[in-house]
């Protein structure tokens, strides 16, 4: 018997489950999952865009227009925020898999955090002052970033039993 041709490609395993974490997300309009890998391709974090704990999401908003005190902005955390967060410590020379590329905010955090290299699906957002910004930051501290080309638009998931 050959083995199975249709598996998952290292970038496709991490982006698929940086977008499943996104699933997580409370978030009505963009749903943003991030996972982190180190130098052995071991995970060492994942985590998605959502309020701060203990900031329950029946007392904040998640609207985009209005005064900014009215909107999700100044409350959410990001993914990649939160998966830096929920990492092991020295993220030094590691990966970090998200489905939109990082605002300025977040450029700064994975820097700091010593991740070399950003791979992502969207740069919806490419352009504006803090996608500008986010990348001048990159740049200059040599964080690498590409865009994932996959080879298959959809990963499906079956949670059937019988299906294993
Ligand atoms: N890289 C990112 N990671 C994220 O987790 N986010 C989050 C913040 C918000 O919850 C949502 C963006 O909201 P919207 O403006 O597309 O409705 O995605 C946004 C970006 C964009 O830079
Ligand atoms: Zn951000």
């Amino acid at each position: 018997m050959n083995k199975r041709e249709d598996y998952l490609s290292w970038d496709e395993y991490f982006m698929g489950i940086a977008v499943l974490s996104g699933q997580r997300s409370k978030d009505p309009s963009t749903q943003v999952g991030a996972c982190i890998i180190n130098e052995d391709k071991k995970i060492v974090g994942a985590g998605y865009n959502g309020f701060p704990k203990g900031c329950s999401d029946e007392e904040f908003p998640w609207g985009r227009e209005g005064g900014f005190l009215e909107t999700k902005y100044p409350f959410v955390m990001h993914a990649e925020q939160n998966a830096i967060l929920n990492s092991i410590k020295n993220l030094k020379n590691c990966t970090i898999y998200v489905g939109l590329f990082p605002c300025h905010e977040c450029a700064k955090s994975i820097i700091q955090s010593g991740i070399k290299k950003i791979v992502y699906l969207s740069d919806k957002y490419n352009g504006t002052d803090s996608n500008r910004a986010s990348k001048m930051l990159l740049d200059s501290a040599g964080v690498k970033y590409t865009k994932l080309i996959p080879r298959k638009m959809e990963i499906c998931i079956s949670l059937d039993e019988n299906l294993i």
